[in-house]
């Protein structure tokens, strides 16, 4: 842990058109901190991490990135050829639908490898050795590495794009439903193993789900939106066992309490 967090969000506000995607949207992400976006359909959850991950224009506020040498950066002015290097190497986003994230025409190890070319690796041994790693960390057999993802069953379509988005190192990792449209089964042991990798790479996690025992197994903060901005904040335990807006509660209460 460093003293400063890796992302600063400062009043930044999307419309579409007449619509509000998010407003006022202020928080620090810390390193190492998972922090999920929870609330109902259309409450401007993904709106706001398309514009976090800059793969949206925000129209407001601003976004301070700390970069690897420490130097802080605003994103809104950050050149696109340099965002476009953060999304290779620093970033991660996991998508809700595996085949968004995947090159569902190349293998399961060429969608790994594929990565640590992007960042300059030519060793083809090396990147075969890589790849069959983090395909074993993700619980995909070895002997699968040279078929595509179409022949993968969903979670393990999921667990590929894990592994494509992790092989590179990266500090940041937005995930949007990563474990909706699965079956409840596949969804615990793929919560149990990002899990594990969340804790043992150490990343830093914005998590959006409307799923709050995805959100209470996974992170440490919850921000709850509705109606495109945040209406209750804090630490995990604190939100969900002790909601004070009415909204939480009421979303909180229409959850099986396990
Ligand atoms: N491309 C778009 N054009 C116009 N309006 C949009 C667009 N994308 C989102 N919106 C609107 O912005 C608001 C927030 O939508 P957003 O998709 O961010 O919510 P969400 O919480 O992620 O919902 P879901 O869980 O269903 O994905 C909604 O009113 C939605 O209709």
């Amino acid at each position: 842990m460093t003293d400063a967090p890796i992302l600063e969000v400062r009043d930044l506000a999307k419309t579409y058109g007449a619509r509000l995607g998010c407003a006022d949207i202020s928080f620090d992400l810390w390193p190492g901190e998972v922090l999920a976006v929870v609330g109902e359909s259309g409450s401007g959850k993904t709106t706001l991490l398309n514009c976090l991950s800059t793969r949206l224009a925000a129209d407001g506020g601003s976004i301070v990135y700390a970069m690897r040498d420490g130097s802080r950066r605003d994103l809104a002015t950050m050149p696109e050829a340099e965002r476009r290097f953060l999304m290779r190497t620093d970033w991660g986003f996991v998508h809700q639908n595996p085949a968004d994230g995947l090159r569902m025409g190349v293998s399961a190890g060429a969608n790994v490898g594929e990565r640590l070319m992007a960042i300059g690796d030519r060793h083809y041994g090396r990147i075969r050795g890589t790849a069959l790693d983090w395909l074993s960390r993700v619980e995909i057999a070895a002997d699968r590495i040279d078929d595509g993802p179409r022949a993968f069953s969903g979670g393990m379509r999921q667990r590929l794009q894990i592994a494509r988005n992790l092989v590179t190192a990266p500090r940041l990792v937005f995930m949007d439903e990563p474990t909706g449209g699965l079956d409840v089964s596949v969804q615990a042991r793929l919560l149990d193993l990002m899990r594990g990798l969340v804790r043992d790479l150490g990343l830093s996690v914005i998590i959006v789900t409307h799923d709050l025992a995805v959100a209470r197994l996974l992170s440490h903060r919850i921000m709850v939106m509705k109606d495109g901005r945040v209406i209750e904040e804090g630490l995990t335990d604190r939100v969900l066992d002790d909601p004070r807006q009415p909204y939480t509660q009421l979303l909180v209460s229409s959850i099986p309490q396990a």
